[in-house]
């Protein structure tokens, strides 16, 4: 889906939200089929921005519009119940009394529909996304994977103008997390609307999402596709997230960047001299346990290394990473073979290469501003 286009018809939000002392202050679009990834740590904003869609927090200034109506503005606020948003919780938030068809043909029922219409209905949406076998049970016999799907179900029986989902997969076993990421994956395609997705977790963001938005602190630090933000993270928590080191410095005309808390980095390529940020994957960093070339060794050697101290050890699904301090700290991915092979154990001398070519580095800059819509 193209990013940006025809947020008229999607979602534009441009204003702040107060919650105590904690301000978010924020301008996202949603286009139409778009689904926008909004990542961010703890306390960020996300379910804020969130309820502020939904209606369950006001703004304090600005405007917020959907599918070309206003939301709220300095004159108009719709009630939540006026808003049409389709909302999708962690926990589900099923009614425990009613069984799938009737918590899918809740909606209908609400604006009015006769019961036997708004079952219809409801049975329409079960049959389309495969869950008519589940219509007759109630929450409490459904598996956490199942209630989430009917959630989406009932959802999108409200054909709403926006698709909010909170953490949707959080609450879920990793079994279950793959079948509902797979799920969301199908249906939140077939949905015209814009759809706004908070996560914690960046390979849900990596799937399911069009375009990422990364709030940090109230305020967006980033945004760009799922790659763009993967190759050229801008904070610290992104890399983190992303599995990437990064380092802010200055470039000089010598192709080296000085690292602002020390060290310095070798590039291969062309960048402007100023101010940058460096990534660099921790697979590209070989480890060992010796000065590479040894003490007087030729020049064969890449052309950053630097030695540091073994901090942690961490397995990972199909590597160790570790990590090391040093001038630059870095996180380095080994395989569990090299860990036993050189001996690397906590506290240990190491040194680190890393190709000049695969170091990665871009101006530090604000993000770019939102192309118009
Ligand atoms: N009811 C409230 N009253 C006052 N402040 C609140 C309230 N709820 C949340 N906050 C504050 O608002 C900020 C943003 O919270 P929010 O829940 O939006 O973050 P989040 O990014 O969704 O975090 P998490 O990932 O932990 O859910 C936090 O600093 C939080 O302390």
């Amino acid at each position: 889906m193209s990013a940006g286009t025809g947020a008229g018809r999607g979602l534009v939000l441009d204003g702040t939200v107060h919650r105590g002392s904690f301000e978010l202050a924020l301008r996202m679009e949603a286009g139409p089929g778009e689904v926008v990834g909004v990542l961010g740590p703890n306390g960020a904003g996300k379910s804020t921005l969130l309820r502020a869609v939904a209606g369950l927090e006001l703004l304090s200034s600005g405007t917020l519009a959907v599918a070309g109506r206003v939301w709220q503005d300095g004159t108009t606020a719709l009630r939540p119940e006026e808003r049409a948003a389709g909302v999708v919780f962690q926990d589900y938030r099923l009614f425990p009394h009613l069984d799938v068809l009737d918590n899918v043909a809740f909606a209908a029922r609400a604006a009015g529909v006769r019961r036997s219409e708004a079952r219809d209905g409801a049975a329409g949406w079960l049959s389309r996304l495969g869950l008519h076998d589940l219509a007759r049970r109630r929450p409490a016999q459904l598996s956490g994977g199942q209630a989430q799907r009917v959630a989406l179900a009932r959802a999108l029986a409200r054909e709403p103008d926006v698709l909010l989902l909170d953490e949707p997969m959080a609450a879920l076993d990793a079994g279950a997390r793959l079948e509902v990421r797979g799920f969301l994956r199908t249906h939140l395609a077939d949905f015209g609307g814009p759809v706004v997705l908070v996560t914690h977790d960046p390979l849900e963001a990596m799937v399911l999402a069009d375009r990422l938005v990364v709030v940090e602190g109230g305020r967006l630090v980033q945004q760009g596709t799922p790659a763009e933000v993967a190759r050229r993270p801008a904070s610290t928590y992104v890399a983190r997230l992303m599995g990437l080191n990064l380092w802010s410095g200055r470039l000089g005309h010598d192709g080296r960047v000085e690292l602002d808390r020390g060290g310095s980095l070798a590039l291969a390529t062309d960048a402007t001299p100023g101010r940058v940020l460096v990534a660099l994957r921790p697979s590209a960093i070989s480890v060992h346990t010796g000065r590479p070339g040894g003490p007087d060794g030729p020049g064969a050697s890449p052309r950053n290394q630097w030695s540091g101290r073994l901090a942690s050890l961490e397995r990972l699904a199909d590597r160790v990473r570790l990590q090391v301090e040093g001038r630059p700290g870095a996180l380095v991915d080994v395989t569990a073979a090299a860990v036993a092979e050189l001996g690397l154990v906590e506290g240990r001398e190491v040194w680190l290469t890393a190709k000049a070519t695969e170091v990665e580095a871009y101006p530090e800059s604000r993000p770019a501003p939102l192309a118009p819509g």
